[in-house]
C-alpha cells in the first residue's frame, strides 16, 4: 500500500481522503519545519503532501528513495525544488484554483485596511486612544488599481476592484486582449502602471523574471502617495527601498501578506509608517483549506492508486479515465523504448515517435514520455517518464512526434526511430483486442513477437543450416526456446530472429552464437514484464 506524508497543517479531511482511496497516510503538521527530521523519515514515503512551511530542496528528495509525488495544497510551489524532483522522476502537483477566491479577498481585504489604516486605529482605539484625526483615510471609488499578474488570483482581484468603482489596469505579457475586455481591465506597459496607479496589487509567482519587479527605481518613478499591496510572494518587490519609501513618505501605505524570508520573525518592513502585515495569511479560509485538502489528496491518490496525473507541473496529464485505457500503450510503449534503447550503443541524437490510428487520438504527450523513459533506462537507471523528456532535453537529444490515421492493417501502431552517430533504427509494434502488446517490426522487417523477460535478438544473413545450428548452440547450453520469431527483407538478405528464452543467456554463449556462420549482431534483451 503506498504511503503518504502530510507534512504541513492541512485539513484533517485529506487524511480521510487519503484512507478512503486506499492510501496510507502519516499526518504530522509541524514535520516540515525541522529539516533534519523531514530528511531523516522522507525514505519511507511514496508521497508528500505540503503548503508552504516544508520545503522540498534538492538534499530532501535526493533522500527520497521511495517518492513519487509531492502534493501542495496551494498554488506557489516555489518551496519546491521541481527541477530536481523531475531528474529524480518525481511528479509535483498542485490545486491551482482551490484558493484563489480566497487569497484575491484578502488582497482587497488588505486594499482597504491600507487606504483607511484599520490594524493601526484598532489598536489605537483599543489602547483608549481616541484619536480620530491622526487616521485619516482614502476613497478607493474612482482611483486607479495597477494589476501587476492578472491570472487567476489576479483577475478576481481585477473584477472585486471594477465592481468597488476603480479604474482597473494590469500588466501581463500573457494577457490576451480579450480576456483583459472581459475583465473590464486596460492592459498596460509595467512603466505607464508605475506611473498611473494610485494602488498596485502584485499576483505574479515569484521568478528570475518577477524578482523585485518593484525595485528602487520603480518606486521612484510611481506617483506620490501610492500604496502597494502584497499577497503573492516574498521577493517581489524591495523591501528596503520600499521601507525607505514609506519613511519619506513618498509611499502613502503598504499591505504585506509574504516577505521575502518566511516565517518574518523580523523584516525591515516591521514598524514603518502606514504599514500593515500578516503572515500569509492569503490562503487561510477554512473553505480555501478544506477546497486544497481535498483536492491535493484527490490527485496524489489517484496517481498513486491509478496512475491518473492531473495538475502537474513536469509531467502531462493523465485523467482517471484514460488511465486505464492507456494501460496496454504505456505498456508497449515501455517496450518500444527499452527494446530500442538496449540496442543503441553509440551516442543518441534523436528520438522519433510515429502514433497512427486509434492511439494517435490518445495522449500522446503521456506515451512519448514513457517511450523516452524506456530508450534512456539503459543509461541512466533512475530516468522515468516524469523525468525522461526534461533529461532527453539536457542531452540534446531531439524528440519529434507525429500522429495520423490508420493507414495499414493494425487499428492502432506505434513507431519509434532512434537516429544515432551511426545509425537509424526503428521498431514497432501494436495492442491487440486483448490489450496485450506485440512488436511487429523491427528495422521495417515484419515479424509478430510477444516479449518475454530474456529475450536472444539476432541479425544474419537468410541462408540454410542458420536456425539448425543456433538450436544446436542453445540445445548444448541446456536453454530453453519459449518462443521463436523470425523475419527477413527478402529471401538470402538481412534477416532477424528474435527469441525468449528460459533462464539467462550468458556471455560465452552469447560468443559462440557470434561465431556461427552469417550472424552479424547477437544481443540480450531485458525485459520488465
Ligand atoms: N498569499 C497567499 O497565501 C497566496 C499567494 N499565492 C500566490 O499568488 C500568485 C498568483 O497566483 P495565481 O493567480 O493563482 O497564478 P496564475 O499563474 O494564475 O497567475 C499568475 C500570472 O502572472 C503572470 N506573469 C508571469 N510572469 C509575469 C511577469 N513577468 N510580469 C507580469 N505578469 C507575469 C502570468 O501570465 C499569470 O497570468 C502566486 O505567486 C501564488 O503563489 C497564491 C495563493 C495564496
Ligand atoms: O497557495 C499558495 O501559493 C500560498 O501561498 C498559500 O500558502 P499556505 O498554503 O497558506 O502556506
Amino acid at each position: 500500500m503506498a504511503k503518504v506524508l502530510i507534512s504541513d497543517k492541512l485539513s484533517p479531511t485529506a487524511v480521510q481522503v487519503f484512507k478512503d482511496k486506499g492510501v496510507e497516510v502519516d499526518y504530522l503538521p509541524d514535520l516540515g519545519k525541522d529539516k533534519d527530521k523531514l530528511l531523516e523519515v522522507i525514505g519511507q514515503y511514496d508521497g508528500l503532501a505540503i503548503r508552504s512551511a516544508t520545503k522540498a530542496t534538492e538534499k530532501v528528495i535526493a533522500a527520497a528513495d521511495n517518492l513519487k509525488v509531492i502534493g501542495r495544497a496551494g498554488i506557489g510551489v516555489d518551496n519546491v525544488d521541481i527541477d530536481a524532483a523531475t531528474q529524480r522522476g518525481v511528479i509535483v502537483m498542485n490545486t491551482p484554483f482551490g484558493n484563489s477566491i480566497t487569497t484575491a479577498e484578502h488582497a482587497i481585504a488588505m486594499m482597504f485596511a491600507c487606504a483607511r489604516q484599520i490594524p493601526a486605529a484598532d489598536a489605537s482605539t483599543q489602547q483608549g486612544k481616541w484619536e480620530k484625526s491622526k487616521f485619516m483615510g482614502v476613497e478607493i471609488t474612482n482611483k486607479t488599481l495597477g494589476v501587476i499578474g492578472c491570472g487567476n488570483i489576479g483577475g478576481i482581484v481585477a473584477t472585486r476592484a471594477v465592481g468597488l468603482k476603480m479604474k482597473v489596469i494590469a500588466f501581463d505579457p500573457f494577457l490576451s486582449p480579450e480576456r483583459a475586455i472581459e475583465l473590464g481591465v486596460e492592459k498596460v506597459e509595467l512603466e505607464d502602471l508605475f506611473k498611473r496607479a494610485d494602488f498596485i496589487s502584485l499576483h505574479t509567482p515569484l521568478t528570475d523574471k518577477t524578482r523585485n519587479v518593484v525595485s528602487r527605481e520603480a518606486i521612484a518613478s510611481m506617483k506620490d502617495g501610492v500604496r502597494i499591496i502584497n499577497c503573492a510572494r516574498g521577493g517581489l518587490v524591495d523591501e528596503e527601498a520600499l521601507a525607505e519609501a514609506l519613511k519619506s513618505g513618498k509611499v502613502a501605505g503598504a499591505a504585506f501578506d509574504v516577505f521575502s524570508e518566511e516565517p518574518a520573525k523580523e523584516n525591515v518592513l516591521f514598524g514603518c509608517p502606514n504599514i500593515v502585515c500578516t503572515p500569509h495569511l492569503g490562503a487561510s479560509t477554512s473553505e480555501a483549506q478544506e477546497n486544497v485538502a481535498i483536492q491535493v489528496a484527490e490527485q496524489m491518490a489517484d496517481y498513486l492508486v491509478n496512475g491518473a496525473v492531473s495538475n502537474a507541473l513536469n509531467m502531462p496529464s493523465i485523467t482517471a479515465e484514460e488511465a486505464p485505457r492507456l494501460t496496454p500503450f504505456v505498456k508497449l510503449a515501455e517496450q518500444l523504448g527499452s527494446f530500442a534503447g538496449q540496442l543503441t550503443e553509440t551516442g543518441l541524437k534523436g528520438v522519433r515517435i510515429e502514433y497512427e490510428g486509434q492511439v494517435a487520438d490518445m495522449n500522446t504527450r503521456a506515451l512519448t514520455s514513457v517511450v523516452l523513459s524506456g530508450v534512456l533506462k539503459p543509461l541512466l537507471s533512475s530516468v522515468n517518464m516524469v523525468s525522461a523528456p526534461a533529461v532527453a532535453k539536457d542531452r540534446g537529444i531531439v524528440v519529434e512526434e507525429t500522429r495520423r490515421e490508420q493507414q495499414g492493417a493494425y487499428e492502432n501502431y506505434i513507431r519509434l526511430t532512434i537516429l544515432t552517430e551511426r545509425q537509424e533504427r526503428s521498431v514497432a509494434g501494436t495492442v491487440f483486442s486483448n490489450g496485450k502488446p506485440r512488436i511487429i517490426q523491427i528495422k521495417g522487417i515484419n515479424m509478430e513477437a510477444t516479449l518475454g523477460e530474456t529475450m536472444l535478438y539476432i541479425t544474419n544473413h537468410d541462408k540454410p543450416g542458420f536456425i539448425g545450428r543456433l538450436g544446436t548452440v542453445l540445445g548444448q547450453e541446456a536453454l530453453n526456446i519459449a518462443t521463436f520469431n523470425l523475419g527477413r527483407k527478402e529471401a538470402g538478405d538481412e534477416a532477424i530472429a528474435l527469441l525468449e528464452i528460459d533462464g539467462d543467456v550468458s556471455e560465452p554463449i552469447v560468443k559462440q552464437i557470434e561465431g556461427l556462420e552469417g550472424v552479424v549482431q547477437t544481443k540480450v534483451l531485458k525485459f520488465a514484464l
